[in-house]
């Protein structure tokens, strides 16, 4: 038996998260609820089904288990081919079920496993044979984190149910002892107006806390409890596979189990312990949005300073002093230096060969044709040539950005920052271009329009299409991202917008900080004798 294929680095692809455990028709508990609570967490859920259960949110009338080889060759089937980065086990209902389940684990050697040790469901029903437990202990030695209720920790202990939480923390320390293995106690089945569970240590290692840990919880006050367990358990798994961190998946998944046991009020299933809502925190609208319609709406402001900014109202009538556009000229070449490595190390991410090449004509054209303006313009009004003189803090700050992304940031990330560089000039070109248009503004002294050069190089077809593009190829990486890229993303875009901003501004601002210094200057010297 071929090992499970070892899993690439978590946190920067949606983990695979698998499920082994009983069905549930009604969609509340077992892999049902499993699956909706895996793919809420940022997980991709597999389904491995150990039983058939006739179920609703009133109570079980069946179960049907079917043969063990069957169940074996549902679990080959997923581990041979897929990298698995967890495995929560729910129902396993017959003890030859628990040991398919155990034998399995012992060929394929899971990295992170968490058992929920389902016994009896919420509405009172028996899970699990009587003659299962034994089993049941054996392959919970053989799992990362445990996480009974209060009637299943009893049974695993050999004692009565505890009856107040230290009761419940000294069984929970009692069974971690007893497998070798993390515990966690849930206080959900105690009176009390909190909720608290308790993240008991396994063996002493590198990462492990000493001590147990309280993640305490509000009570929800509702009667939609059917499933809680199931899925606390594959939310702890699918956040563990994403931080690495029992305790920080802990708080994690009972943050958001909180969250959707307020919300199933929203839902309307059956007459009995109904389920809970588990995709509360979901709002469908941003979920399926392109990053694109995203960005733009979270920048609005930043753009509406950009189109106020005296930078770009003297570019339209031309009133620009010469001396500011050579300034932001001057910054422009050495930030487009540095901005041209940048894409070419977007073009070394680039998954593929359409995108790589996109970004590699995109590096050589910033260098020839955007800098052919800095290049005529610089030698002839400021007598300097390109790529002379100091960045000033602004594009200090800008470049840094772009480069601390292409250095650590993932593709999307890196394809998310460079990508205002296009969108925003595209606008500005656009914008100033339509505004001298429209209005007929003054002309230069020998009727040319001193930044027409400027404004014919962002207004060009040829740079609304790379415009274009680049939005495609930053909507498809976003569409393959997992959420916390996603979240890095806009953040990249928002803060090269913000630079844009300020890279426009930047001759204005230094001027008047130099102004200001002078003035202060000037007052200082009045004082002086
Ligand atoms: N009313 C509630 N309000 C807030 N949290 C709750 C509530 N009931 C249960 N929980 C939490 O839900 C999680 C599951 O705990 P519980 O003890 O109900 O599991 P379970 O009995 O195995 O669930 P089930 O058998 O219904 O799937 C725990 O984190 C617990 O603290
Ligand atoms: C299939 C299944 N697994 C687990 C539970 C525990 O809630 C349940 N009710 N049904």
């Amino acid at each position: 038996m071929e090992a499970a294929r070892t899993s690439r680095s978590a946190g920067s692809r949606i983990p695979n998260i698998l499920s082994v455990a009983g069905s549930d028709p009604s969609g509340g508990a077992g892999i049902q609820a499993d699956i909706k609570s895996i793919s809420a967490n940022g997980g991709y859920a597999l389904a491995v089904v150990t039983a058939l259960t006739a179920q609703n949110t009133l109570g079980v009338t069946g179960v049907h288990t079917p043969p063990v080889e069957f169940l074996r060759r549902q679990l080959d089937a997923v581990s041979d081919d897929v990298a698995l980065d967890a495995v929560k086990i729910g129902m396993l209902g017959s003890a030859d079920v628990a040991r398919c389940v155990a034998q399995w684990l012992d060929d394929v050697l899971p990295a992170v496993v968490v058992l929920d040790p389902v016994m009896v469901a919420t509405s009172g029903a028996r899970l699990l044979d009587d003659d299962a437990v034994r089993a049941v202990v054996d392959l919970a030695a053989r799992a990362s984190l445990v996480t009974p209720n209060i009637a299943e920790l009893a049974v695993l202990v050999g004692a009565e149910p505890a009856a107040s939480w230290p009761e419940a923390l000294h069984q929970g320390e009692v069974l971690a002892a007893l497998l070798g293995t993390r515990v966690l106690v849930k206080g959900g089945h105690l009176p009390g107006e909190r909720c608290p569970d308790a993240l008991i240590p396994g063996p002493q290692g590198p990462g492990e806390p000493e001590q147990t840990v309280v993640v305490d919880g509000r009570r929800v006050d509702t009667e939609n409890a059917h499933g809680t367990g199931c899925s606390l358990s594959s939310a702890i798994a699918t956040r563990y596979a994403v931080t690495s961190d029992w305790l920080e998946a802990v708080r994690e998944a009972k943050f958001w189990l909180e969250g959707a046991l307020e919300s199933s009020c929203s839902l309307d299933v059956g007459r009995g312990s109904g389920p809970v809502h588990h995709f509360h925190s979901m709002p469908e609208s941003r979920h399926h949005q392109l990053f694109t319609d995203l960005a733009w709406r979270d920048t609005a402001a930043v753009r509406r300073d950009i189109l106020g900014l005296p930078f770009v109202a003297g570019l339209t009538d031309g009133s620009l002093r010469p001396a500011d556009f050579s300034y932001y000229l001057q910054q422009d070449a050495l930030y487009l230096r540095e901005y041209s490595g940048v894409l070419a190390r977007t073009a070394a991410l680039a998954p593929a060969d359409d995108e790589r090449l996109f970004w590699l004509r995109a590096a050589t054209s910033c260098l020839e044709t955007e800098a052919e303006l800095h290049r005529t313009w610089l030698t002839r009004e400021a007598g300097t040539r390109f790529g002379e003189g100091s960045a000033d803090p602004v594009t200090r700050a800008y470049c840094d950005h772009l480069t601390a992304t292409a250095a650590r940031g993932s593709y999307a990330e890196l394809v998310a920052a460079v990508l205002p560089c296009f969108w925003l000039y595209a606008m500005v070109g656009d914008y100033v271009q339509e505004q001298v248009r429209d209005e007929g503004v003054e002309r230069g002294p020998d009727g040319v329009h001193p930044y027409a050069q400027w404004i014919a190089t962002y207004a060009d077809p040829g740079f609304a299409e790379a415009t274009a593009q680049a939005k495609r190829v930053a909507d498809r990486a976003h569409r393959c991202a997992s959420p916390t890229e996603r979240d890095a993303m806009l953040r990249a875009f928002h803060w090269s917008s913000v630079y844009e901003r300020d890279f426009f501004d930047a001759a204005r601002s230094s001027r008047m900080q130099a102004g200001s210094l002078q003035a202060a200057d000037l007052r200082e010297g009045a004082v002086l004798p």
